[in-house]
Order: structure tokens, then sequence, then C-alpha cells
């Protein structure tokens, strides 16, 4: 039977950052449900609060207040080692400055999550070849990461992200260091898993092309997010 649950539900948000006698709400009351299957972009202005509601939506920052629902949990409420082994499962992340391991090679890195959670080495490296010839790196699979290029590492952060089957993927500006026509092949493996997996995708971009993709485009103003359509 079709699973019909939100991928991802987030309830209320508020995130107030205290600095010395600043206070910046950075989030105020956002809401917002994505389902599986589906592609959600999310543009606005700098400063809008973009990477803060995707740094919470990936339990990566607990917010002042407000719930995340991923996988029947409220990240919100997990302790700090059940919530990485809830997202390590469940959701996969990709933001801008990359979270590859500088000492791994691409292979060992694309592995690491899977490798963490317990899976016997020979299937987590089969499953990271298979993603890396995906994106393209068949042949740099024991490059480390200061070896590859930036499109690379990118490349390799994406196959990462995407190696626990995750329910959801949340990408900051996935393909930003990377040309059009690989930005393109990228964006198919995506929409492809989107399709073949139900994996729901959320894309933080100013990138027309990725945008395009999505079949829901909101706009984030102010700590809110609006239905852009
Ligand atoms: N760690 C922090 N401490 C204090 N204030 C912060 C912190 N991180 C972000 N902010 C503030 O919160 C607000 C939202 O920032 P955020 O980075 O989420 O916006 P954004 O929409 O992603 O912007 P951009 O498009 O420029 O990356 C901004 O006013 C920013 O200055």
């Amino acid at each position: 039977m079709e699973d019909t649950t939100p991928a991802l539900q987030a309830r209320d948000l508020h995130q107030i950052y205290q600095e010395r006698e600043v206070e910046t709400v950075a989030l105020r009351g956002t809401d917002l449900v994505v389902e599986p299957a589906s592609w959600t972009s999310i543009m606005g202005p700098s400063g809008s609060g973009k990477s803060t509601l995707l740094h919470v939506l990936a339990g990566l920052l607990r917010p002042s207040a407000g719930s995340v629902i991923v996988g029947g949990k409220d990240l919100t409420r997990l302790d700090p080692g059940e919530r990485a082994r809830h997202r390590r499962r469940h959701i996969g992340v990709v933001m801008q400055r990359d979270n590859l391991h500088p000492l791994l090679n691409a292979r060992a890195n694309v592995a690491l999550p899977l490798r963490l959670d317990g899976q016997r080495r020979r299937r987590a490296y089969q499953r990271a070849d298979l993603l890396l010839a995906e994106v393209g790196l068949a042949d740099r699979s024991r490059h480390r990461p200061g070896q590859l290029s930036g499109g690379e590492a990118q490349r390799v952060a994406i196959a990462t992200a995407l190696a626990a089957r995750p329910r959801v993927l949340l990408a900051d500006e996935p393909t930003g260091e990377l040309d059009e026509a690989m930005t393109e092949r990228v964006l198919d493996l995506l929409d492809d898993l989107r399709k073949r997996e139900s994996l729901a995708i959320l894309t933080v971009t100013h990138n027309p092309q990725v945008a395009q993709r999505a079949d829901r485009r909101l706009v984030m103003r102010d700590g809110k997010v609006d239905d852009g359509d």
C-alpha cells in the first residue's frame, strides 16, 4: 500500500539567535509539509531564514520552538545520539560547505553513513560505487576530498546524502559548483529517485534550472514561508 504519511512535517518553527544583546528572529512561525515523491523549491532574499530553516529541518539545529516530524519522530525531542541515528537513516543533507571527511576517499565517504549504521563493508562499498557511477565519478572513487574539484566534491556529497536511501533530501544549492550539463544529470538522478523511491526533495536555490524541477515553489520572507505560486 502506498505510504501517505508526509515525509516531513514542520510545525510553528521559531528560531531566535541570541548574540550578546542582539536578538535576531530568523524563523517566526514557519509551517511546512513535504509529501513523499514531491519536489519543493524554496527561494527568498538573503537573510530571510532559508539556511536556518534547512538546518532545523535537518536536525542540525534545535529551534527555539516548534516541531519537525520525520519518520514518525519529532527531531526536536530526541537526544543527540538518537537524533544522529535517526537523521542518518531518514534524512539526506547537502549543504553548501560540504561535509565530506577529509581523510577518507570518495568511496569511503559515501559508504560512511552505511558503515556507521552497521552495514557490512562489502555492501556499503557496493552502494557507494553505484552512486558514484550515477553521479559520473566512477573514476574518482579513490580520490580524497582534497584531490577533487569543487564540482566533484559536490557530487560526492550528493552521493553521500543518498547512500542510506533517505525518505527526505534537503539540499542547499546542491548544484552550485556544476556546469549546466552536469547539473542536468544530477537533477535527472534526483528526479528518478523521487519517482522510483518516493524520495521527497527540498532544495533551496536561486538557480532556475533547479527550481524548474520542483512541483511546488515556495518563497521565504522574513522568517516565514509563503506559497509562491
Ligand atoms: N549563528 C547565528 N547567529 C546569529 N544570527 C544568525 C546566525 N545565523 C543566521 N543569523 C541571522 O538570521 C537571519 C537568517 O539567516 P539565514 O542564514 O537563515 O538566511 P538565508 O535566507 O539563508 O540567507 P542567505 O541567502 O544570505 O544565505 C539573518 O538575519 C542572519 O543574520
